[in-house]
């Protein structure tokens, strides 16, 4: 610009120089103030930063040395300390025996795909040493190091099992033999939690291990029945063709809490309109009958027969038989509900008798149930109690707005 244009052109553009250097020099200035702002920004964050991981550190210090973190664990030596697999470890029996497991030292991986069972049943580990949560469906195989699986996954509550019948087969069919072929590849032992569902409707009363059952094989209950039966059978076939260790649980009916509420089984649907003053839904006549099993007997039988040397299928139940119209008067009585009894039309191919016969548990395995039945649906009425309590105290029930006035009129949504 200097050396090209004339002396007056030469000075307005000094002008513009001056104007453009004065120009820079805010522009400068302005960025200065926002880079000073920033770094104070980011100090201010640091220091919140700090101060955060201060308060953490404390709260974590305070709550170590004030509360137990975890249940209480029994120390065991390598030689006893097992790796234990439970496929479906975050359903309702799959916790407990997570929870017992745990408690006596050994190293447990739990596997589940969350479709009945939950992450709650089990969040009081999540972090142990000895615990691991897998998200993981067993229709696809799973490659790990066990010395023992607990193979529960599976719906278990008839309108859970009859609403996705396809995958209530895989899951029994599919997912048993992956975990059969597992236990083969690591020499694991294996324990299917089988049902009295294979005996179907019983001809046969009380029902012992060698009664083949009365199974229709194309009827609603048939995905879990049949999918079960065939369990066994693949169990035995891999016993004998491959030597898996195998062991053949037949559980009948089991209560207890973490029950999920919409289990839909006969137990927490009882219980549960009781407690909320609604009809007792009885199936049919109610004459129909069961015997129902706590949860705590129905672990340590389990784990009785894992350790045992019992191939063979044992039944797992308590023989105290009611009829469903006896349940529903005792839940009454013991919530001390006015609600009333309402029969709805019979469940198609309902069992119509069941009682186990468990003199072979006894006898192999020093086993039989000890909690009677009202110390077990007490148990379970304070644990829904205190669900419906949590719920109604976590529901976020949305205020109505109120309606908007615009210009003196009101606003129709
Ligand atoms: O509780 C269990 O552990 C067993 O539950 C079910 O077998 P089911 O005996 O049919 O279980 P529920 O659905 O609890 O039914 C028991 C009886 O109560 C009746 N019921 C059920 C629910 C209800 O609201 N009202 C009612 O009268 C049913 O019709 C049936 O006669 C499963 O099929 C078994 O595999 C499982 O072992």
């Amino acid at each position: 610009i200097w050396s090209r244009g004339t002396s007056a052109e030469g000075g307005a553009s000094i002008v513009k120089l001056r104007r453009m250097r004065e120009q820079a020099y805010v522009l400068l200035w302005v960025c200065d103030v926002m880079q000073l702002l920033s770094s104070f920004q980011t100090s201010i964050q640091h220091c919140e930063e700090a101060t955060t991981s201060l308060t953490l550190c404390f709260a974590l210090a305070a709550r170590s040395l004030f509360t137990q973190k975890y249940p209480p664990v029994k120390f065991l030596s390598e030689k006893d300390r097992k790796r234990i697999l439970i496929t479906g470890g975050a359903g309702f029996v799959g916790s407990h025996l997570t929870d017992k497991l745990m408690m006596d030292g050994h190293e447990v991986t739990v596997v589940d795909n969350f479709f009945t069972g939950r992450k709650r049943n089990v969040e009081h580990w999540i972090g142990h040493e000895n615990f691991e949560l897998i998200n993981h469906d067993v229709v696809e195989p799973l490659y790990i190091e066990v010395d023992q699986i607990y193979h529960l996954a599976s719906p278990a509550s008839p309108p859970n099992y009859m609403y996705n019948p396809i995958k209530t087969l895989k899951t029994n069919t599919i997912g048993t033999l992956n975990m059969l072929g597992l236990a083969k590849r690591v020499g694991a032992r294996l324990l299917l939690a089988s049902t009295s569902e294979v005996y179907g409707d019983p001809e046969v009363h009380p029902q012992s291990e060698d009664y083949w059952g009365h199974v229709n094989p194309i009827g609603p209950r048939a995905c879990y029945d049949e999918g079960k039966r065939v369990a066994e059978t693949m169990c035995y076939a891999y016993m004998k063709q491959e030597g898996v260790e195998v062991r053949v649980a037949r559980i009948f009916n089991t209560f207890g809490p973490r029950m999920h509420m919409n289990d839909g089984r006969v137990v927490s649907n009882f219980i549960l309109q009781a407690l909320q003053g609604e009809p007792l839904t009885v199936y049919g006549s109610g004459s129909q009958t069961r015997a129902f099993q706590y949860v705590s007997d129905l672990v340590n039988g389990l784990v009785a027969l894992m350790n045992s040397n019992v191939s063979s299928p044992v039944n797992l139940g308590n023989p105290e038989e009611h009829t469903i119209l006896e349940f529903a008067q005792l839940i009454k009585n013991l919530v001390g509900s006015g609600s009333e009894i309402q029969f709805l039309s019979e469940a198609q191919d309902d069992p119509q008798k069941r009682k186990p016969d468990i003199r072979k548990a006894k006898m192999m395995l020093a086993w039989e149930p000890v909690v009677p039945l009202e110390e077990g649906l007490n148990k379970a009425i304070h644990y829904f109690r205190k669900e419906l309590e949590y719920q109604a105290n976590n529901q976020y029930i949305p205020k109505p707005k109120p309606a908007r006035i615009k210009k003196g009129r009101t606003r129709h949504n």
